[in-house]
Parts: C-alpha cells; sequence; structure tokens
C-alpha cells in the first residue's frame, strides 16, 4: 500500500459529479414553478403540510447522514473495530420517544417552528435564547459538512478543493431558495438513494478485490475487530455500550426529537399519523445506513489487515478499489456530494424557518405574505453564503470529523433538549428556570468541551498509531508510525470531569439544563397548573389533547389562522387529522 500515489479522476466521473448537480437544481427549478410557486411561506418553509411519509422519511436521515458520517463511520470501525455499530441500539428510544412525546405535542399546537414551543409553554425571551442557540448549533456544523467531503477528496485525489466547497455551496443555495421546503425534500429523496447506491459499490467491488466473503470475513476475524459488547460502566471510556446505547439516546433525541430541522420536516406531514409513520419508517434506513458504513470500514480493514491513522483512509480506500472501473469513482463523489448537500440544505431551510418565525415575523406582524415569502428566499440565502464562510473556518480546525461533528450535537444540541424536556415533562418549570437553566447548561458544555480538549484527555487511543503526514503540496507524502505506548493511567479530579466520553455530551448538557432548570424554577415560584398553556406538557399518565382549537385570541394564534386561511386558499382539499 501506498498512499503517495495520488489517485486520479477521468472525465466520466466528473460527469456524473456534474449530473448529480444539475439534477438538484432541476428538483428545485420545478417546485419553483409548479404548485403554488413558492409564493407563500406556508408553501416555502413549510412545504404547504402536505408531505407524505415516504419523502419525509428519507429526508428525515438525510438531514443528519452527511459526508462526515459517509467518511468517518467506516474509519471509526477500521480503526476501533465494530464497538460504534452498537449505537444502532439507541436508535429504538432515540425514535420512538420522538413519535409518541414530541411529534404529538408540536404536531397539536400546530406549529410552525419547534420554538414557538417556547414561547407557548414559557415566555419570548425563551424563544429567542433557544433559537439563537439552534442557530449557532448548525452553522457551525453546515461549516464541517460542506467542508469535509472537499477536503478529504482533495487530500486523496487532489480534487480542487475550493472549487467542490464553492460547487456545493452555491448548487445547494441555488435550489433551496428556488424551490423550498418541497425541493429540499425531495431532493434530499433523491440523494439518499444515491448515497446508498455509492456505498453499496464500494462493498461490492471492496469484497470482490479483497477474495470474496469468506475471505474478508477470515481477515476481520483474524484483525480481531468484531467487538465484543463493552458493559464498562466506566463514563469516561470512549465507546462502550452504555456510552453508545444510552448516551446516543440522548444524541438522537435531540437531533430527531427537537432539532428545528426535523420538526419542520414532522409538520409539513400531511397529517400527524403520518409524520409518526415517517418517524418510523427511519429505524430502518438509519440502520441500513450505519450498517452500509460499518461493513465498509470492515472491507476496508479486511484489505489492508493493517491500521493506519489517516483521516482521509476512507478515501484512499474507496480510489484504491474503484481506480480503473470508469464512473464508480464518479459515483462515489456523487454519494459524498450528495450526502452534503442533503444535509447543508435542511439546514439552509431550518436556518431560514427559524430566523423568519422566531426572529423577524414577532416584531413585524403586520408583515404582507409576499414579503415575508421573498425575505425568506433572501435568508436562505444568506445562510448559503455563510455556509461557504464557515467552511473556511473548519479549515483552521482539525479533530476527527465524526467526533467533531457529534460534539456540536452534544454540546449545543444536547442544552436544547433539555430546554424542551423542561417543559414538556416538568409542568412546574417557569420562565426564569428555563433560561437560567440553558444558560448554565451551555456554561457546563462549553466548560467541559474546553476542558477537554485542553487537557487532551480525550484522544487517548487504544490502538497503535501510524500517521501519514500531509506534504507541502497537501499530498500524502510521508508515513510516519510511531507506536504510542498510551498509558491508560486514569486521570483525577477535573481531569477525570473533563474526559467525559464526547457519548455522553448530549445526556450530561440535558440534565444540566433540567436540574438546574428545576431548581431555579422552585426558587422563583413554580408555575401553576391553571397557568400551563394547554397541551405544552406531556402528561405521562394521562393522554395529550387533541389538535389545539384556536379559542383564544393571542397573537400567534392569530398568525397561525392567518396563514392557515392563506394555505386552504391555496389547497382547499387539505384535511387536518386531529387525533391518531
Ligand atoms: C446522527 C447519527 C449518529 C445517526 O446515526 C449519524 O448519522 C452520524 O454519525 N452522523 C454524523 C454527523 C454527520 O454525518 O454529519
Ligand atoms: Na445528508
Amino acid at each position: 500500500m501506498d498512499p503517495s500515489n495520488q489517485k486520479h479522476f477521468e472525465v466520466v466521473d466528473y460527469v456524473i459529479f456534474a449530473v448529480l448537480l444539475a439534477a438538484s437544481v432541476g428538483i428545485g427549478l420545478y417546485y419553483a414553478l409548479s404548485g403554488g410557486r413558492q409564493r407563500t411561506t406556508q408553501e416555502f418553509l413549510m412545504a404547504d403540510r402536505n408531505m407524505g411519509c415516504i419523502p419525509v422519511s428519507l429526508s428525515l436521515i438525510a438531514s443528519f447522514q452527511s459526508a462526515v458520517a459517509i467518511i468517518g463511520v467506516p474509519a471509526e470501525i477500521y480503526t476501533y473495530g465494530t464497538q460504534y455499530w452498537f449505537i444502532g441500539c439507541a436508535y429504538i428510544l432515540g425514535l420512538l420517544i420522538p413519535a409518541h412525546v414530541f411529534i404529538p405535542v408540536f404536531y397539536r399546537l400546530r406549529l410552525s417552528s419547534a420554538y414557538q414551543y417556547l414561547e407557548l409553554r414559557f415566555s419570548k425571551a425563551v424563544r429567542i435564547c433557544g433559537t439563537l442557540t439552534f442557530i449557532c448549533q448548525m452553522v457551525i456544523y453546515m461549516g464541517v459538512c460542506v467542508y469535509t467531503p472537499a477536503f478529504a477528496l482533495n487530500a486523496v485525489t487532489g480534487f480542487e478543493l475550493w472549487g467542490a466547497v464553492l460547487a456545493t455551496g452555491l448548487v445547494c443555495t441555488l435550489y433551496t431558495t428556488m424551490g423550498g421546503l418541497k425541493a429540499v425534500i425531495w431532493t434530499d429523496v433523491f440523494q439518499t438513494v444515491v448515497m446508498f447506491a455509492g456505498q453499496l459499490a464500494v462493498i461490492v467491488v471492496g469484497v470482490q478485490k479483497t477474495g470474496g466473503v469468506s475471505e474478508v470475513w477470515r481477515k476481520i476475524w483474524e484483525g480481531d475487530r468484531i467487538s465484543g459488547l463493552d458493559l464498562n460502566p466506566d463514563p469516561t471510556e470512549r465507546h462502550t455500550f452504555w456510552t453508545l446505547g444510552v448516551g446516543g439516546i440522548f444524541l438522537m433525541l435531540s437531533l430527531y426529537g427537537v432539532n428545528q430541522a426535523q420538526v419542520q420536516r414532522y409538520l409539513s406531514s400531511r397529517t400527524e399519523k403520518e409524520a409518526v409513520r415517517s418517524c418510523y419508517l427511519v429505524f430502518p434506513s438509519l440502520q441500513l445506513a450505519l450498517a452500509l458504513s460499518c461493513v465498509m470500514g470492515l472491507v476496508m480493514f479486511a484489505r489492508y489487515s493493517v491500521v493506519v491513522r489517516f483521516i482521509f483512509m476512507v478515501i484512499y480506500f474507496v480510489m484504491d478499489m474503484l481506480q480503473g472501473l470508469p464512473g464508480l469513482p464518479g459515483l462515489f463523489v456523487a454519494c459524498l456530494f450528495s450526502a452534503a448537500l442533503s444535509t447543508i440544505s435542511s439546514a439552509f431551510n431550518s436556518l431560514a424557518t427559524v430566523t423568519m418565525e422566531d426572529l423577524i415575523k414577532p416584531h413585524f406582524p403586520a408583515m404582507t405574505e409576499a414579503r415575508a415569502t421573498l425575505l425568506s428566499k433572501a435568508l436562505a440565502m444568506s445562510y448559503g453564503l455563510l455556509c461557504l464562510a464557515m467552511a473556511y473556518v473548519t479549515h483552521l480546525m482539525g479533530d476527527s470529523v465524526l467526533q467533531m461533528a457529534l460534539k456540536i450535537f452534544g454540546i449545543l444540541g444536547g442544552p436544547i433538549l433539555g430546554l424542551f424536556s423542561l417543559g414538556i415533562f416538568f409542568p412546574w418549570a417557569n420562565s426564569t428556570g428555563a433560561v437560567a437553566g440553558l444558560g448554565s447548561g451551555l456554561a457546563v458544555a462549553f466548560w467541559v468541551a474546553v476542558g477537554s480538549i485542553l487537557s487532551h484527555t480525550s484522544a487517548r487511543s487504544p490502538t497503535p498509531e501510524c500517521r501519514v503526514l500531509l506534504g507541502p503540496d497537501n499530498t500524502t507524502t510521508t508515513i510516519h508510525a510511531t507506536l504510542s505506548n498510551v498509558t491508560l493511567s486514569r486521570p483525577s479530579g477535573l481531569k477525570r470531569f473533563y474526559s467525559l466520553s464526547y457519548m455522553w455530551y448530549s445526556a450530561f448538557n440535558c440534565f444540566t439544563v433540567i436540574l438546574i432548570g428545576l431548581i431555579i424554577s422552585f426558587l422563583t415560584g413554580p408555575t401553576k397548573k391553571e397557568d400551563v398553556h394547554p397541551g405544552t406538557v406531556y402528561p405521562l399518565l394521562g393522554k395529550l389533547p387533541s389538535q389545539q382549537k384556536e379559542s383564544n385570541g393571542s397573537v400567534l394564534q392569530q398568525e397561525e389562522r392567518q396563514s392557515q386561511a392563506e394555505t386552504e386558499s391555496f389547497f382547499p382539499a387539505v384535511e387536518y387529522e386531529t387525533a391518531v
């Protein structure tokens, strides 16, 4: 194996990549010119609340399955064995709870943005704090997503780095701005299929070139890549059944339960049942996505029988396998960029939605629908350009990309999950408690994350390390093998606190918010039962009231009624189901 010889693309590979981009723009154009022609925010941001469960479910898995997972998960399996696969166990509760708690609550309140919930349950201030946290989370994450595939390809193949970043950023901005949420969802469907096809191609060719299934299996077995269930309760162990299978549930809840990108898809569903069904359908597709990435990591190990710690080993492997098979390298590039595009388009659209619904509309209640839609498009476009800037910021950082993405979800998404859980499960919580809880949750989250970076404890790795250094022209030139005998002495005191496994971040930060939120609520006078807005608290023992009747005249509901009337004038046949 010689990572120093650069891999190249043929014309046909570039053509396939271009077809992917063109098809995505085509879908955007189609939804710009059909239906209501994106003239209302209901259509642009909510897809007219008329989506079926299959496109929604594929779109749900596409939102947080980016090139980071396509590159990061096989690399993880190749380097450390199959322990990470146990995160699949977290998908069970991680999807059942959103389907039966979060979706019913949000859907029946007929929200446009998840953060509207925070105002109904607490106050305007809480809504704004939540929105701002979400914006930070998605903007940082977006940078990682757009940068990763471009950088990885560049490192191995010399694929033009900033050209690829610009192409993805601009194409995505274009179809998101033109076609709104409908285009985002339907491009997600197409891109998810391309993503699966690309991974499957690599696996099939990889197995064949390594000598067939039994040979691959023998090498994996001899190389000791199949990890048993690690039941070590130590929360500082990076990956164990507990960190992945239990910590992972909170990661999933923060993504599939309360993240605006997903909530928006649930709310765009035709009926509540359809939304719940789409959440159920995520389970098999997400398991498939996980299985494909894990198997790819295993085949990769079988191919080389040695662990080389090179961050873009996955791309090297793919090119090594697919070189000489015209079009297949192009299919994989399309797979990587499909994964990236489908994630950043969800990010643009959800960011435009929260900025519009939570930060702008409340201040300009008289804004016309035409102006609001135009402004939403301008917002989607601005976030697209901001994304390019964030790609540059990511360029300046360095971490395992998978770990980096999951840390962002834990550090910023965990406290948001805590905030929503505080509102949904604890009727006593009040607005002051919520703001204090979120503030403390974020502060502790940053403290632990920065502490962990500074004390380097999270970087402990039990495997011998080899590093491939990047040469001056970004080609891989030197292989520098260091057998690092990491001393596995237990850190003590604060260091031990800092070495908390990043897989616990979501859960830990969520609980900080709930704990501080409840303490402050009780100190400042808990919310009385009769003051809680109906339908905002999930009755753990009773039944959630069915869809909100539009009875009282709050501004929010007037807004809702107005936009609902608009929707109905466009689609008189839309029916809103009221109960499960
Ligand atoms: C969100 C999970 C954990 C769900 O399996 C997975 O898709 C993942 O590891 N995502 C990493 C982030 C990304 O792909 O951008
Ligand atoms: Na994606």
